[in-house]
């Protein structure tokens, strides 16, 4: 697995540990980012990427490992590594009694320099809001607010955690395109999220992580080749656990989920050989195929692989 990047690293972290109780919520993780790169780190709940990001934002401190951010020692110089960056507040944080443009006045009295508020308000399709309460701002223009705010001393680097959970798919393709404009800008953008389509639609390079490790990492499209089986077919059938799924044509992985593991998933590089195999073993067998349906491999299937289990549970 590739961790690193070819140029000076924008962010370097390495063998970072994370403990609480005794026990390891990260286990010795090592990577880079890469300067005006959008970094991904994709998991279910749990698997430490809040705890990961917040150790290189020096919000926590890590029992072990280096983490050095635009060259700077992010454990021993936390102030200076602030100023370089930036990180989304949680859209809880928000002042609610301000309009959008006192929340930004606010924030923009807090550092020496300030970006020009009237182009982050309209970069960020704010205008129409301006004067409106944040309390009275939808879940996207909340969202849309709190990353304005993490970007008004103009940081390097931009911190994303988990930007569009909650929110609906207009609102959320509405924040994919802020997040493609601040890459634009040159910017740096480490994010987390469990959507893997966020992951493949906005990161240069995605690290997978589950149980405090980084089980892959790299290009949204070299991960999926990984698999070497660019299909997916899909069903839910009554079918001993024995069946021999594995032997029909260009399958390369079984899996199965759900219910009494009725769901089964078969990863194949030979979509219609595996198709006629599996209909014509069902026909002789009168094994009902329930919600059969076929689909491209999605990062979604490279978790399903490496761990066996489903990034999002339905
Ligand atoms: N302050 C803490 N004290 C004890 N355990 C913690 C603390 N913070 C996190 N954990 C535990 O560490 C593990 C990783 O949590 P973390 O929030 O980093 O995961 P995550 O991948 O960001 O998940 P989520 O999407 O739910 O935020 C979890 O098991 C969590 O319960």
């Amino acid at each position: 697995m590739k961790t690193g990047c070819e140029t000076d690293p924008m962010i370097r972290v390495s063998r970072l540990v994370k403990r609480y109780g005794g026990k390891p919520v990260v286990s010795g993780i090592s990577f880079e980012v890469a300067e005006g790169e959008v970094f991904g780190l994709l998991g279910p709940n749990g698997a430490g990427k809040t705890t990961t990001m917040e150790m290189i934002e020096g919000l926590r401190l890590p029992d072990e490992g280096e983490i050095f951010v635009g060259g700077i020692d992010a454990i021993r110089h936390r102030d200076r590594v602030k100023r370089i960056i930036g990180v989304q507040l949680q859209s809880t944080a928000l002042f609610e009694h301000l309009t959008v443009r006192e929340s930004l006045q606010l924030y923009a009295s807090f550092y020496g320099t300030a970006q020009p508020l009237d182009s982050l308000i309209d970069s960020f399709d704010l205008r129409e809001k301006e004067r409106t309460l944040v309390k009275h701002l939808s879940g996207g223009q909340r969202q849309r607010l709190a990353i304005a705010l993490a970007v008004v001393h103009d940081p390097k680097v931009l911190f994303l955690d988990e930007p569009t959970t909650g929110l609906d798919p207009q609102a959320r393709r509405g924040l994919w395109e802020i997040i493609r404009k601040l890459k634009e800008e040159g910017r740096t953008i480490f994010l987390s999220t469990h959507y893997m389509e966020e992951a493949e639609q906005l990161c240069d390079r995605v690290a997978i992580m589950d149980r405090g490790e980084i089980i892959a990492l790299d290009t949204p499209a070299g991960l999926i080749r990984g698999l070497e089986s660019e299909s997916v077919v899909e069903f839910t059938a009554e079918t001993e656990a024995g069946a021999p799924f594995h032997r029909l044509p260009g399958v390369k992985e079984v899996r199965r989920a759900g219910d009494r593991q009725r769901d089964v998933i078969l990863l194949t590089d030979r979509l219609q050989e595996t198709l006629s195999g599996l209909i014509t073993w069902a026909g002789e067998r009168g094994v009902a195929l329930k919600d059969l349906r076929t689909r491209t491999a999605t990062l979604e299937d490279v978790f399903l692989q490496r761990t066996g289990k489903r990034l999002t549970q339905e």
